[in-house]
C-alpha cells in the first residue's frame, strides 16, 4: 500500500487515476535543480519517491550529491535524456514498476540535464502506451536561476538550434525562481517579466536554495496536452532536435588526494579568467591527510568548496578507493590544460 502522504493538500498520490505521478524538473546547468530534489527527499512528507537523475557530462559527479535517503535513485549518463537515452529512461520507469511489485510508489521524480529541451520527455509519457498506463505527467518544474537566466535567454543560436533555456521555461508549468539571495528587487522583476513573456501561465514561485512549499509543485496535476497542442500542434510528431554543439564536456577521474591549498588556488584562478565559459564545474574530491569528502560547486564565476563536515556528503568511507571526479560544462573548454592543471593539485 502506498503510505500516505502527510503533506497536506500534497500528492494525493497515485489515488486519482491511479497512475503514478512523475514530476519532471528541468531547468539550465547549475539552477538549483538538485538542491531541489534534495530538498523534496529529506522534507517529511511520507512519499516513496524514486528520483531518475540525468547527467551531462563524461563523468557523473550528481550520485554522490543527491542525498541517499530512502528512495531510489537511478542514474543516466553519458547523454542526454532527450535524445540518446530516452529508451534508457522508458526501460528504468518500467524496471520501477516490476521491482516495486505491489509496493507502489506515491511519485516519480526526473532531474533532467541542464541542457535537456523539455519537450522529448514530456513526449515519452504519451506516445509510449505502456508507460501513458501506469505513470501521469503531473508537472513539468523549471528551475530558474535569477542571476544568470538573462544571459542565457539572450543568446543567439544558429538557425535551427534550439535554445534550451527559452524552451525550459516555455514548456514550465511551474517555476521556482531561485536564487533570489543572489539579485536585487530591480533584476528580480526583470526576470519575472523576461518569464512571463516566454510563458504567462506558469506559476512562479520564488525561491533562495529552492525552499518552496512542497504542496504547490507535488501531486499537482498542473500539466496539460491540450495546452501545449493548442500552442504547438504537432508536438507529439517525432521532430529532429538540434542541440548546441558548441557546448561540451570534461571529465576528469583521478586516484590520490588534493592539497587544498593548491587547489584553491587553481580553481579561483580558473574560473576567474574562464567563468564566463566555464557554465557549470562541480566534482567531489579527496583531501590530502583527511577523510572529509570535498565538494566543489561552480556556476559561471561563482563556486564554493564544502566538506562532508558540514553534513551534505558523507565522509569517505575506509575502503573505497579515492577517485576524485570533477566535470567541467561549456565553450572552448581546454581538455589538456583542466586535465594538467588538476593534475597539479593532488598532493
Ligand atoms: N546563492 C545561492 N546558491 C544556490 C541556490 N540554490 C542552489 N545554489 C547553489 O548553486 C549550485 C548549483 O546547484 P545545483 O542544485 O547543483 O544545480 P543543478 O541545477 O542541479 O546543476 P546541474 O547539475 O549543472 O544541472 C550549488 O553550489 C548550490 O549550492 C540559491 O538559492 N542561492
Amino acid at each position: 500500500m502506498p503510505s500516505e502522504p502527510t503533506v497536506e493538500g500534497a500528492a494525493p498520490a497515485a489515488a486519482a487515476d491511479g497512475r503514478i505521478p512523475v514530476s519532471v524538473i528541468t531547468g539550465f546547468l547549475g539552477a538549483g535543480k538538485t538542491t531541489l530534489v534534495n530538498r523534496i527527499l529529506t522534507e517529511n512528507h511520507g512519499m516513496k519517491i524514486a528520483v531518475v537523475e540525468n547527467e551531462f557530462g563524461e563523468v557523473g559527479v550528481d550520485d554522490a550529491l543527491v542525498l541517499q535517503a530512502k528512495e531510489e535513485i537511478f542514474e543516466m549518463n553519458n547523454g542526454c535524456i532527450c535524445c540518446t537515452v530516452r529508451g534508457d529512461l522508458i526501460r528504468i520507469l518500467n524496471k520501477l514498476l516490476l521491482r516495486r511489485g505491489g509496493n507502489r510508489l506515491d511519485a516519480v521524480i526526473i532531474e533532467t540535464t541542464g541542457l535537456a529541451d523539455p519537450a522529448p520527455v514530456i513526449q515519452t509519457f504519451f506516445v509510449d502506451d505502456d508507460l501513458a498506463a501506469s505513470y501521469r505527467l503531473d508537472a513539468l518544474i523549471t528551475v530558474v536561476d535569477a542571476a544568470h537566466v538573462t544571459a542565457r535567454l539572450d543568446e543567439e543560436r544558429p538557425e535551427g538550434v534550439e535554445n534550451e533555456a527559452v524552451e525550459q521555461i516555455a514548456f514550465a508549468d511551474r517555476i521556482v525562481l531561485n536564487k533570489l539571495d543572489l539579485v536585487n528587487k530591480e533584476v528580480k522583476d526583470a526576470v519575472k517579466s523576461r518569464i512571463k513573456a516566454i510563458n504567462a501561465s506558469a506559476h512562479i514561485l520564488e525561491a533562495t536554495r529552492a525552499d518552496v512549499d512542497l504542496r504547490q509543485l507535488l501531486g499537482i496535476r498542473a500539466f496539460s496536452l491540450d495546452r501545449v497542442l493548442e500552442n504547438e500542434p504537432d508536438f507529439l510528431e517525432d521532430k529532429e532536435h538540434q542541440h548546441d554543439s558548441t557546448v561540451t564536456s570534461v571529465g576528469i577521474a583521478r586516484d590520490g588526494a588534493c592539497d587544498p591549498s593548491k587547489l584553491n588556488e587553481w580553481l579561483g584562478a580558473l574560473l576567474a579568467e574562464r567563468g564566463a565559459d566555464i557554465f557549470r564545474s562541480k566534482g567531489v574530491l579527496a583531501i590530502k591527510g583527511s577523510d572529509e569528502r570535498l565538494v566543489f560547486q561552480g556556476v559561471h564565476m561563482l563556486a564554493q568548496l564544502t566538506t562532508s563536515a558540514h553534513g551534505d556528503v558523507a565522509p569517505w568511507r575506509p575502503d573505497e578507493p579515492r577517485t576524485n571526479r570533477l566535470v567541467f560544462i561549456g565553450r572552448n573548454l581546454d581538455r589538456q590544460d583542466l586535465i594538467s592543471g588538476f593534475e597539479a593539485c593532488l598532493a
